[in-house]
């Protein structure tokens, strides 16, 4: 069999247990009012097979659309969750058609970058992958103002810092793992944006932390059902009503898993800090301000490799006069 690459090798303390309980705590919320759910759930599947193909490729024929410390999007075999290797290939695109962003982390540089993904030349159908994307955003749209109503805001209130969204749609890809019980798919972390829409294949390996216990309960897979992920923008924007959901993904040692993330990211000029509606003498910010793009940003770069100190993260904005 080997021996892993100690670059995979998680702290005792966060090696996955293999047996797991069977827990129904998940809330399935039914939205099938609308046609716009059956449809994205079609073109998933479309998605589905488009990331078969491409993961099956030979290693040599991904490396070439292999993604750098600078362009952010693509193939990406070597990110790193919480300084730990993860065990899984992605393919990340962005969604809106440009999207724009930094150029650079530097606080100092203005610069901005537009780009396209349907002008890249990848072997992969991005068609489909937009063609879902477009009807995913409507749903995580009517997500944005269902979470606003329960705010007391107005339905748009969330929606209105989405109008260029920058987001990634990513295909993720686990291989088998010779040794699932030292290393994970993805390491623990929360996800970055507003909202993530997450679809998985019937292999299982998903789990969240229990706010109550901190025990790691897995999401059993639904079929036609999607994940809704709460992600650190709504904590931030909540001012801690909404609770980012700490996930993490073990791998197995018999079964190839995919699962497609759609992530909902919001405009880059916007100011990350509690919504004032929220706030008041009483209840005071939570966090102190930042700027979306360039913490997004720097967050991405810093993904790419080990690292000496850990990446950003919402922590670092935590008003400590608050708490
Ligand atoms: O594969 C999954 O089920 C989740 C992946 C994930 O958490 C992520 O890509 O952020
Ligand atoms: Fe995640």
């Amino acid at each position: 069999m080997g021996e892993i690459d100690e670059a995979f090798v998680q702290v005792p303390d966060h090696r996955p247990k293999l047996s797991t309980i069977e827990v129904d705590e998940i809330p399935v919320i039914d939205l099938s009012a609308s046609e716009t759910e059956k449809l994205a759930m079609e073109i998933g599947k479309a998605v589905e097979k488009v990331a078969k193909a491409f993961f099956h490729l030979p290693i040599e024929e991904k490396r070439k659309v292999k993604r750098d410390e600078l362009n952010f999007t693509c193939y990406h075999d070597e990110e790193h969750t919480k300084n730990i290797r993860d065990w899984k290939e992605v393919f990340d695109m962005l969604i809106q058609e440009p999207t724009i962003l930094p150029a650079s982390p530097d606080p100092d540089d203005e610069e901005l970058e537009a780009t396209l993904t349907s002008g890249l030349r990848i072997p992969l159908s991005l068609e489909t992958c937009l063609e879902y994307c477009r009807v995913v955003e409507k749903l995580a749209f009517r997500l944005l103002e269902l979470i606003s109503i329960s705010l007391g805001l107005a339905a748009n209130r969330l929606g209105e810092l989405f109008k260029h969204q920058t987001g990634p749609l990513r295909l993720n890809y686990y291989p088998p793992c010779p040794f699932p019980e030292l290393a994970l798919g993805v390491g623990r972390h929360s996800d970055g944006g507003a909202l993530t829409v997450l679809v998985q294949d019937d292999v299982g390996g998903l789990q969240i932390r229990s706010q109550s216990d901190g025990e790691w309960i897995p999401i059993k897979p639904i079929l036609n059902a999607y994940i809704i992920n709460i992600g650190d923008n709504l904590q931030v924007w909540s001012n801690d009503l909404y609770v980012s959901a700490e996930h993490r993904v073990v791998v197995n040692s018999q079964r190839e898993r995919f699962s497609i993330p759609f992530f909902f990211f919001p405009s880059h000029y916007v100011t990350m800090k509690p919504l004032e509606e929220l706030v008041n003498d009483k209840i005071l910010m939570k966090y102190k301000e930042y700027n979306w793009g360039k913490y997004y940003v720097t967050q991405n770069g810093s993904n790419y490799k080990k690292l000496d100190a850990e990446n950003v993260q919402i922590e670092d904005f935590k008003d400590p006069e608050s708490v």
